[in-house]
């Protein structure tokens, strides 16, 4: 694979104690979506903490867009052009929604081009943009997150379940805004336990098991075979 975005080689996570990642190899193309698959407790937020630095690998090696990132403080990460929408969503309640798009966009003033295009992915936001997020729905809670990662231009954003817990008609917004994100050329690494979201979305798929890597392909070989899903992932994946 020619010059991808992020190569993780045999990286270890500890988290306490416990002996979480044990050897992650995992590599994300340039400009699609990958596909973070597997069942609960495997690794699938830990890897994606790893790589934005909240947990530090305690051996093996991340490469991101030519650099080696291994040791680089989580700051440095960000401002290299990796994003991250956590599973917690990482919103402020207190604030309303445009301090908290004030806030993601640490490097200035919120670009105005920018926001047009957030608006039109998220009308929610602009409706209610002064309003106090913590107010916000659970849907327009996360379309905030996403418009966080959003407010600056990443190379890479790393989003951990978008769609958890969310109305059809939310998840058919969100996984358009997804796709508009990566027709601006960003890359994307989803974990995402809706596999019709994944199949419609993912370019390459990744599936964990046990704090490793254990199939790595196109994301369309994977929804086209139900025995390899099951063997991989069981019923750990919602339907639609
Ligand atoms: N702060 C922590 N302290 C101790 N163990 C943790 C901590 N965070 C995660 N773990 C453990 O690490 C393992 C991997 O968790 P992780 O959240 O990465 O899995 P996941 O694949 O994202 O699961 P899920 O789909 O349930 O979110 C689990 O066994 C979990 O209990």
């Amino acid at each position: 694979m020619s010059d991808p975005i992020l190569e993780l080689s045999a990286v270890h996570t500890d988290i306490a104690q416990y002996h979480i990642l044990q050897g992650v190899d995992l590599t994300v193309p340039r400009g699609g979506v990958t596909m973070l698959l597997g069942r609960n407790g495997v690794g699938k937020t830990t890897t994606l903490r790893t790589i934005i630095g909240h947990w530090q690998a305690r051996s093996g090696s991340l490469r991101f867009n030519g650099t080696d990132i291994t040791s680089m403080p989580t700051p440095a990460r960000a401002r290299a052009g990796i994003g991250f929408v956590p599973e917690d969503m990482g919103i402020f309640s207190d604030l309303t929604v445009e301090e908290n798009m004030i806030l993601a966009a640490a490097s200035g003033p919120l670009d105005p081009a920018r926001m047009q295009w957030i608006f039109r992915a998220f009308p929610p936001l602009k409706t209610f943009w002064r309003a106090e997020a913590g107010n916000l729905s659970g849907g327009q809670k996360q379309m905030l997150s996403i418009a966080r990662a959003m407010a600056e231009e990443r190379k890479l954003y790393l989003i951990d379940e978008p769609t958890k817990g969310l109305a059809p008609a939310i998840i058919s917004t969100m996984a358009s805004a997804l796709r508009d994100l990566k027709a601006k050329g960003a890359s994307i690494l989803l974990v995402e336990q809706n596999f019709a979201v994944a199949k419609a979305l993912g370019d390459t798929a990744a599936v964990m098991d046990d704090g490793r890597i254990v199939w790595a392909g196109e994301m369309a070989e994977l929804a086209s075979d139900a025995a390899l899903q099951d063997r991989l992932m069981g019923l750990s994946m919602e339907a639609h």
